[in-house]
């Protein structure tokens, strides 16, 4: 990677409840494109980028750098970092149920700034048609449209999203990976992503976590075309491969509630 980083994390040892999480993760975020974070479950991807946000919960111990462009983020309350640029779609959504679609999105423009409803509408017009419906009436997948269209609200210098397939149906997680492809030529994402399809289409970098640190970091067709790298790191075989294992903890797409249980590399596409 030769372009100079927008983002750069720097020995971030992170402490939580006497558990020491992550134990010196360093890694660098292009100034383009998407660079994905993996790892089994539990390992931190979460805990990075609630580091990186300054939302370790009270109590919580962080070390270690992180800088935004040559900018060090270091006891910079969260506000502050969302208004100058560092865009979050967490992975629970976090939309406001008893709201309208408008009025969520009417909450997250910021002061001062000029809110792209232009940019939202044209990347999901469903969210326009949609305006007076309460976002917890809304699918998981539209719901997910939201959370994302709330941060596109706004100018960012980077997204950092957080799992935005998960629990989805296939047609939607096909949906959800169009638009942050889309969104991608834009704006640099770091992307926590467990369905390996949606990482094969959309991710330039990869950054694997394990053990509290991190095992690999390379490109991401690199790690992708190493059936025996990808399982032994996350424990699941490639789509494709002959005899590729069912998903293990590591990379499983978790069956929608509505749906027949599906392959677990779902299609993006
Ligand atoms: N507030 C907390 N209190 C106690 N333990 C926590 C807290 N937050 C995270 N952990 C623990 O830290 C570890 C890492 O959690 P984290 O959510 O970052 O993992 P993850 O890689 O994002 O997992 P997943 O893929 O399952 O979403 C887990 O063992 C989790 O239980």
């Amino acid at each position: 990677m030769s372009e100079t980083p927008i983002l750069t994390v720097a020995d971030l040892s992170v402490r939580i409840a006497g558990l020491h999480i992550l134990q010196g993760v360093s890694f660098t975020v292009a100034p383009s494109g998407v660079t994905v974070l993996l790892g089994r479950n539990g390992v931190g991807k979460t805990t990075t980028l609630r580091a990186i946000l300054g939302l370790t919960p009270r109590g919580g111990e962080v070390r270690g750098t992180v800088r935004l462009g040559d900018r060090s983020l270091a006891g910079e309350p969260t506000h502050r970092l969302v208004r100058d640029g560092l865009g979050y779609v967490p992975e629970d959504r976090c939309v406001f149920a008893g709201l309208t679609v408008t009025e969520n999105l009417r909450l997250a423009e910021r002061r001062g700034g000029v809110p792209a409803y232009d940019r939202v509408f044209e990347l999901f017009p469903e969210l326009k048609r949609r305006g007076r419906q309460r976002a917890g009436s809304l699918s998981g997948g539209q719901q997910q449209m939201l959370a994302i269209g709330r941060v596109l609200l706004n100018d960012n210098r980077l997204l950092l999203v957080d799992e935005p397939t998960k629990g989805l149906a296939p047609k939607v997680v096909t949906e959800v990976a169009e638009v942050l492809e889309r969104v991608a030529v834009a704006v640099p994402v770091l992307l926590v992503e467990q369905n390996l399809a949606v990482v094969r289409r959309l991710a330039d970098d990869a950054v694997v976590l394990a053990a509290g640190r991190v095992a690999w970091s390379g490109a991401a067709d690199e790690l992708l075309r190493e059936a025996e790298l990808t399982r032994s790191l996350l424990g699941v075989g490639v789509a494709g491969e002959p005899h590729a294992p069912a998903a293990t903890a590591g990379v499983s797409q978790p069956v929608p509630a509505e749906s027949a249980p599906v392959d677990r590399e779902v299609s993006a596409g």
